[in-house]
């Protein structure tokens, strides 16, 4: 039997890379209106992307039917353009700021190689280089947007990161290759092994990157709606729920190491009269402001969190009763020596403060929270703008 021989067409492979592109450009455009409204500039950039690079794919495959500008010049201005709109799509993704000039200078770099080795002064090989090294770049940057990026999980970002990486490398190695050995590539579409690497992995980059990108962005939407479950939406600080998980988690430590826990339950004196005299804008200003205040005020290791309200809660871990006492008196004095500026309205708040402790005979953090809120109250009937101690925690309040 003779022996089977294997071929490659560099032409239908790249058509079939720009239909799978194209396909996947689609799929993407349909999944973008299902996604968070946040999403759709990068998104959108994203689709421009994968409709580019398939456009860059057929226009150079079609060397013998169309004039030179258009499948050399057109082709890699295409493709730069794609990848351009992939950098884009990433650095809005992740909220930085976009380098537009850097971007597309870098595409106009590659329409001027192109023009200049494929209609000045033909060299294909020079041009394959050159137009290597400015996409290794581009891909280069679009990986490390990915793995820069804030707050990605490990594995989510591996998927599109490593795509772009690989393309990198690959570019890189073309223009090694070449430069090494310029007399391998003689025809833009002969199957030399780096032609092969160059044209496959750019069929299969825009689907891997793609799939990645996708997985970024359910990611995204996946922990924006985890925190938007555990913060308070005005004053983003910890909302009841999460800060009642964090004290039973609290108490269990506290007991595990014997180590004291406090809590300070913080409210504003007669915030009603806030929202009646200035509206309720005002008033939520004054929470937000507020919080910033107390934040001043604490440690990196307190956990804040808002009962409802204008009613707070400052968890401290490590701390004993009259630690927790000073710091409270400092929160107090931060707010009555320095109003609060609601937008060039200046405010004088005051607060009224429970301290507890956690106590032996405390089960649940509901009943250390108690103490703190009775101790809170008692400050409210001896007149406001005061610290006041739960009896039960054996020491004594900073205003007796
Ligand atoms: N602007 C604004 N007001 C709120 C918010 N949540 C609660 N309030 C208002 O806060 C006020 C709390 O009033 P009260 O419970 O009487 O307390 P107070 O006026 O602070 O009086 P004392 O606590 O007794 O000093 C109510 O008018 C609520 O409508 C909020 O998110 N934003």
């Amino acid at each position: 039997m003779p022996p089977v021989e294997w071929s490659f067409d560099i032409r239908s492979g790249l058509l079939v890379g720009a239909l799978l592109t194209l396909l996947i450009g689609v799929v993407l455009a349909v999944v973008a209106r299902a996604m968070p409204a946040a999403f759709r500039p990068a998104m959108n950039w994203w689709v421009a992307a994968t409709l580019l690079q398939p456009a860059g794919f057929v226009l150079l495959s079609q060397r013998d039917h169309l004039p030179a500008w258009v499948t050399i010049v057109v082709a890699n201005a295409c493709i730069a353009g794609a990848f351009a709109a992939y950098a884009v799509a990433l650095r809005r993704f992740h909220r930085l700021t976009v380098p537009h000039g850097l971007l597309w200078g870098m595409v106009a770099l590659a329409v001027a190689v192109s023009a200049w080795f494929g209609l000045v002064q033909y060299d294909l090989t020079k041009r394959l280089i050159a137009i290597s090294i400015v996409l290794a770049w581009m891909l280069g940057y679009c990986a490390w947007t990915i793995y820069r990026g804030p707050d990605v999980r490990g594995l989510v970002r591996h998927v599109a990161g490593s795509a772009f990486l690989l393309a990198a490398i690959i570019m890189v190695y073309r223009a090694i290759a070449l430069t090494w050995d310029p007399g391998q590539v003689i025809a833009v579409f002969q199957l030399t092994h780096v032609q092969l690497l160059t044209y496959a992995v750019g069929s299969i980059l825009p689907v891997v990157a793609t799939v990645g990108f996708l997985l970024l962005c359910t990611d995204r939407s996946q922990r924006d709606l985890e925190r938007a479950a555990r913060m308070d939406y005005l004053t983003d600080v910890y909302n009841r729920r999460a800060i009642e998980e964090l004290g039973t988690r609290a108490i269990a430590g506290a007991r595990r190491h014997g180590m004291p826990l406090a809590l300070q339950v913080v409210d504003i004196d007669h915030f009603k009269r806030i929202n009646d005299e200035l509206g309720h804008a005002a008033g939520d200003l004054a929470l937000v402001r507020a919080v910033e205040r107390i934040r001043e005020c604490l440690r990196a290791e307190d956990l804040l969190g808002r009962l409802g309200g204008e009613e707070f809660i400052v968890l401290m871990p490590n701390t004993d009763g009259a630690s927790a006492a000073a710091a409270a008196e400092r929160i107090r004095v931060a707010f009555s020596e320095r109003p609060l500026d609601l937008r060039g309205q200046p405010r004088r708040v005051t607060l009224s403060i429970g301290v507890a402790v956690l106590a032996p005979a405390d089960r649940l953090f509901s009943q250390l929270l108690q103490r703190g809120d009775r101790a809170m109250y008692a400050a409210k009937h001896a007149g406001r703008d005061l610290v006041m101690a739960d009896a039960m925690s054996g020491w004594e309040s900073p205003a007796d």
